[in-house]
């Protein structure tokens, strides 16, 4: 048994809960164990769950793991604390909000011989897996994946090349390693509209491009638009809802992960992906700061 505790309870903190609460029957869910949860305000519990100190967490020898799922500014603090007080960490994406931050917490928790699960619930959707079926084995051309959604505190949340983590993700999960060729933004403080516009070029050297669209009361939506030689692909292929949620999918990888179920060529092509991922991100960064 993984004694565990949730640090952070908002929207992914809550849901973190509720699944700990309610692991599948005879899933890998069921070896961890929810001890408490840590938060900034008083809540007292949560779902019958008491609320802990931090520094409780970071001590006890009853908690094994950490669930970070604050926001992403706090993530780094957050995971280089229990990774150095020897818990393994499962944490929110984006892993952190520098590409030389993740290189050091991935180098840290090598060192303390712990789990450091980055949860991807974007790859594990009914929708991304009809998604990646579609494009599988068509030559592309070039594509556009345009995001839209509700405003996000920059100060909490990062530069949006880091917030919007997931759609650099999805690109590379379909199209492999990618280049980035150009990236700017466009922003209105006043209004709280942010439009990041990022260019990518594939190793065949086909062009990708990624918008990110943020304002108060945009609608959470994507459209793609992916030229493949055989034909336009710029409707979401029908899906059913799966019958397990993506959270509770990315949960029971991790507790896999901790029973050592996991081989090492999968752990490390996650570990490759999510690094790549993250130096894109921040080569974005810097060519919209340039
Ligand atoms: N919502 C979703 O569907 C998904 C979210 N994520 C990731 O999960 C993380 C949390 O997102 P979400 O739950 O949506 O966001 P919320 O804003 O709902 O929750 C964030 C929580 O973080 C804690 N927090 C806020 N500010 C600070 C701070 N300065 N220091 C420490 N803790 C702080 C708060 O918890 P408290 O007050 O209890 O301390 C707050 O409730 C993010 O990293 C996000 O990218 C990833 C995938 C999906
Ligand atoms: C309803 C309001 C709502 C909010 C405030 C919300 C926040 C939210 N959803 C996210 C991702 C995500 N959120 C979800 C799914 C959900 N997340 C949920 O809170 C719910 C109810 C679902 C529905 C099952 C998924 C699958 C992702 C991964 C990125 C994606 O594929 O969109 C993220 C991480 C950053 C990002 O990729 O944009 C945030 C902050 N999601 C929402 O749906």
């Amino acid at each position: 048994m993984f004694g565990v505790v949730v640090v952070g309870i908002g929207i992914a903190g809550s849901v973190r809960i509720r699944d700990l609460l309610n692991p599948l029957p005879s899933s890998p869910s069921e070896s961890l164990k929810l001890q408490g949860f840590v938060s900034r305000r008083e809540l007292g519990e949560c779902n019958g769950v008491q609320q802990v100190s931090l520094k409780e967490a970071l001590q006890s020898n009853k908690v094994d793991v950490a669930f970070i799922c604050t926001d992403n500014q706090n993530h780094e603090q957050s995971i280089r604390s229990f990774l150095e007080a020897g818990k393994h960490v499962l944490v929110e994406y984006p892993l952190a909000l520098s590409a030389q931050a993740a290189h050091e917490l991935w180098q840290l928790a090598e060192q303390k011989g712990k789990v450091l699960h980055v949860e991807h619930i974007e790859l594990l959707t009914e929708e991304f897996k009809q998604l990646k079926k579609e494009v599988d084995g068509k030559e592309l051309v070039e594509g556009v994946l345009h995001f839209t959604g509700g405003a996000l505190d920059e100060q909490k949340f990062g530069f949006p090349s880091f917030s919007g983590i997931a759609r650099i993700t999805w690109l590379v999960d379909l199209f492999g390693s990618l280049n980035v060729t150009s990236a700017r933004l466009e922003t209105n403080n006043d209004e709280k509209y942010s439009k990041l516009t990022a260019n990518f070029a594939t190793g065949d050297n086909r062009p990708l491009t990624w918008i990110e669209e943020r304002a108060p009361g945009l609608k959470r939506e994507k459209k793609v638009k992916f030229t493949f030689k055989s034909g336009v692909l710029d409707t979401f292929p029908p899906t059913s809802r799966g019958a397990v949620g993506p959270f509770m999918l990315d949960q029971n990888l991790f507790a896999q992960k901790l029973l050592g179920h996991i081989s090492t060529e999968e752990l490390a092509a996650e570990k490759n992906r999510i690094l790549h991922c993250i130096e894109l991100a921040e080569k974005i960064k810097q060519y919209c700061q340039q």
